[in-house]
């Protein structure tokens, strides 16, 4: 089965924010969904999410799946160390000793192992941040929402982490859909690029990024042809 928005449409009073949305998340792949501040962005994951009705339209797909999130904020619970962290949150849907067995997993594939008694405070935003992707790439869910998870974080973390999502998805197959009005991080992360519009928001076009996850990172050239393109669509 796969994962859809179709003819969404939404207003909050008068103010018409979706205007007739439709797009198919294809399975196992990241769909970045690009557009200016306040085109409403958030009001659609939202949708997605099953938080907030639609006016009119369907979600198709996501109804009785779980969904891992991650926002712009870390959103860790400080009294509690990275291991818990991550315990907490898979607790009830995993057994107690394939957790232990998991969590260690994914700390030892990502690096982190040396983390996992350490507390959010002392830990910095770029880490913090790295440990809510991971928890979520750990939570059993086809799905993973990302609410501009990048756009905290200065220049040079921001490139860290980014690669550091781009290995987890190569460890795991999960749907991701990602919000972020970012096209340099569209162009890395997005396996489709979905553009909008200014409001009332509608889709301006749908890129396919051609470009292989080495590429993304490494063929600058090739890079900088994909941001051109996604620029001529995108209104700030
Ligand atoms: N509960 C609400 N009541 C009234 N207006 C709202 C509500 N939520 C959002 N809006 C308005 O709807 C529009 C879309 O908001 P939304 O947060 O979905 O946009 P966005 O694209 O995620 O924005 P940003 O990029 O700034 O995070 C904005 O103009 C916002 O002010």
């Amino acid at each position: 089965m796969g994962y859809e928005v179709s003819n969404i449409h939404k207003s909050y009073g008068d103010l018409k924010v979706l205007d007739d949305v439709s797009i198919k998340f294809e399975k196992n792949m990241t769909t970045c969904i690009l557009g200016p501040s306040g085109c409403g962005k958030t009001t659609l994951l939202n949708i997605i999410s099953g938080m907030l009705p639609a006016d009119k339209g369907k979600v198709i797909g996501f109804e009785n799946e779980n969904i891992g999130f991650v926002f712009q904020e870390d959103r860790l619970i400080p009294w509690k160390s990275v291991y818990d962290n991550i315990d907490f949150v898979i607790r009830g849907k995993i057994d107690k000793k394939n957790r232990r067995e998991i969590i260690n997993k994914y700390l030892n594939l990502v690096g982190l192992e040396y983390y996992k008694d350490y507390y959010p405070n002392s830990l910095s935003g770029g880490m913090k941040q790295r440990i809510s992707i991971l928890r979520a790439f750990i939570y059993p869910s086809e799905i993973l929402i990302m609410d501009e998870p990048f756009k905290s974080l200065d220049i040079n973390t921001k490139e860290v982490v980014t690669k550091f999502f781009l290995n987890l998805k190569k460890s795991r197959d999960k749907t991701c859909i990602i919000v972020t009005h970012d096209i340099e991080e569209a162009a890395i992360l997005g396996d489709n690029i979905t553009i909008f519009t200014q409001k009332p928001t509608k889709v301006q076009r749908i890129i396919k990024n051609r470009l292989s996850l080495e590429d993304r990172i490494k063929n600058k050239e090739e890079l900088d042809k994909l941001k051109k393109t996604i620029e001529g669509e995108f209104v700030f």
